[in-house]
């Protein structure tokens, strides 16, 4: 089985003045762990035990040690960036990290496929990466859910447009890693969105297991 429903509040878009507090308060608000968009000329965070990073940077090979010291608890670089994803995979392991690997909307399932027997967690992109409050691309469903169908025990995790509106989507997919920005940053009361979010993902999982 994969690890659980799990919810990562993406703070891309939250007040950067206080970063460290915005942490504190989506942890406080009941995160599983932090989704920390890095891109190029952007500068990284320090320390902590939940930092899972999304690297959309250029040349990812470059970050992997300087994450590492920083305490990151997982990398995820994305497949389109890295003509040797293998080397890289492995140097993030020899790092200490999870490994997670992403693809982008025109990318399709097959590239990631070979390579979904050696990483942590598979990222479908729901948006193309970039910046938060974008619109939830519900055609990449298919994808999620024929990597769900072919690797029952692999976390898959979904970014991009990812709220109360979309969630059933995703779950239904077969996701069980949400990352979600605006919908919970934007909203009066984080800790009931994330219930929520994690409510309905951890459902449908509970769901898929009984059908098989
Ligand atoms: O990686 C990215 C954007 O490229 C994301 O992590 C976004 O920051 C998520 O924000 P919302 O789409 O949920 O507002
Ligand atoms: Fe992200």
């Amino acid at each position: 089985m994969a690890s659980g429903c799990k919810i990562g509040p993406s703070i891309l878009n939250s007040d950067l003045a206080s970063l460290g507090a915005e942490c504190l308060r989506m942890l406080d608000s009941g995160a599983d762990y932090l989704h920390l968009d890095v891109m190029d000329g952007h500068p990284a965070l320090q320390g902590g035990q939940f930092f899972y990073m999304h690297m959309m940077v250029s040349r990812p090979e470059q970050w992997v040690k300087p994450m590492a010291v920083a305490g990151a608890n997982q990398y995820t670089f994305h497949l389109e960036a890295t003509e040797n994803p293998g080397a890289l995979i492995k140097d993030i392991r020899e790092n200490g990290m999870k490994v997670g690997l992403a693809i982008k909307p025109g990318t399709t399932v097959e590239y990631l496929a070979p390579w979904a027997n050696q990483i942590d967690m598979a990222l479908v992109m729901t948006v193309e990466p970039g910046f938060g409050g974008q619109k939830f691309m519900e055609d990449m469903m298919p994808k999620v859910h024929w990597l769900r169908t072919q690797f029952p025990s692999l976390d898959i995790e979904v970014d991009g447009g990812v709220g109360p509106d979309t969630i059933h989507k995703c779950a239904e997919a077969g996701a069980n890693m949400i990352v979600s920005g605006s919908a919970i940053m934007r909203s009066d009361d984080p800790r009931s969105v994330i219930n929520l979010l994690r409510n309905v993902c951890s459902e449908a999982a509970q769901k898929r297991s009984l059908d098989r």
